[in-house]
């Protein structure tokens, strides 16, 4: 049967999340697309497309066309997200026939930025696009009171992006947004193998080392991993030991931005709303969420209580998927 729909989705730098009201969560894949490079065509979406980054023949590419939470290449997103509702319609055992979306943008998005995430997805078969500010979502999908008169501060750390806001009474009061999340993150510890062992390694990796022996706190139990790459002097695989200590000073720097964004945030909170504050605290969503020793972290640096979302890695897209409630309601009460 072919039946108008509504769904959300997270268009994130690292995963697509897909979002219907009836059934939550539908579709969580990585945010890659494998292309074959002469006849232009997609061979693979999401997960299957991930295996193959670094690993491809010449002919295939795999890539990422979304970059600090903003579109990079447009016709590889295009494609991307034609795939993706093909995908959710299945899923949702219809034909998701010019659906109604909810989407994300970073609240750092230029207009030209979130035109062409608009553009994009209208391109990919939507009816109607409404945009929502992705801390906005993220405090929605963390099921915080946004509405009432009360700060409430959310912190998504994703893979392009670091969202620092404060939302009250629907609206964002204040809020930063820097391009550096967990892809620079995993950037700075390629480099730093680089540097300090010679040895070059791919992005990948250099995420598995974040996931599994990254520290943001520089206080804990020494962990170690076995690592592989291709020594750069002698041009042959080799196999290194890298420990947790080592990893919080490769992304060191970049934690201390993230750090600056939330303190830059919560110094222009109105004097009102500190209060509320140092008593709610501050709630984290994103990827980043997940690291390890990033809650006692930040909250030993920012002397107020941090608390990690229940499902971080998909409040964008439960918020974004609940906003559509409040959209409908406004388009009814529209007519
Ligand atoms: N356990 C973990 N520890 C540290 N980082 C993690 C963990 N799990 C996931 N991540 C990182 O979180 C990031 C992905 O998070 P998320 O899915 O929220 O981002 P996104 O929404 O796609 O990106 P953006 O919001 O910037 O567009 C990746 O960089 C990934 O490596």
């Amino acid at each position: 049967m072919l039946t108008t729909t509504e769904i959300g989705i997270d268009l994130g730098t690292a995963n697509i999340l897909v979002y219907s009201k009836n059934k939550g969560i539908i579709l969580n894949e990585p945010s890659v697309v494998a292309i074959d490079k002469v006849t232009k065509k997609v061979l693979a979406v999401g997960s299957e497309a991930k295996d193959m980054i670094g690993k491809t023949p010449g002919k295939i590419i795999a890539v990422r066309p979304l970059k600090d939470g903003v579109i990079a290449d447009y016709d590889i997103t295009t494609d991307m997200l034609k795939h993706i509702m093909k995908i959710a319609a299945r899923k949702l055992g219809m034909s998701l026939r010019k659906p109604t979306v909810v989407v994300c943008t970073p609240s750092g998005a230029t207009s030209v930025e979130r035109r062409a995430i608009q553009d994009a997805i209208k391109s990919a078969g939507a009816k109607e696009v409404h945009l929502i500010e992705e801390p906005v979502a993220a405090a929605i999908g963390a099921d915080l009171p946004v509405d009432e008169p009360t700060a409430n501060v959310v912190v998504d750390i994703g893979g392009g992006t670091t969202e620092v806001a404060i939302i009250s009474f629907g609206g964002v009061v204040s809020c930063h947004s820097i391009r550096i999340a967990g892809d620079q993150l995993d950037e700075e510890i390629i480099q730093y193998v680089r540097k300090n062992y010679n040895l070059l390694i791919g992005e990948r990796t250099a995420e598995k080392m974040k996931i599994e022996i990254g520290y943001a706190l520089v206080k804990h139990e020494e962990e170690t991993m076995d690592i592989r790459g291709r020594d750069l002097v002698t041009g042959l695989p080799k196999t290194i030991t890298v420990s947790s200590f080592q990893m919080q000073d490769a992304m060191k720097e970049s934690l201390l931005h993230i750090l600056e964004a939330i303190r830059a945030t919560l110094e222009d909170c109105p004097p009102e709303l500190s209060g509320d504050i140092v008593d709610r605290g501050v709630i984290l969503t994103g990827g980043g969420a997940l690291m390890k020793g990033i809650q006692e972290w930040l909250s030993q640096e920012i002397v107020v209580p941090v608390h990690i979302a229940p499902s971080p890695l998909e409040c964008v897209a439960i918020g974004t998927g609940k906003s559509l409630t409040v959209i409908s309601k406004l388009m009814k009460s529209a007519k």
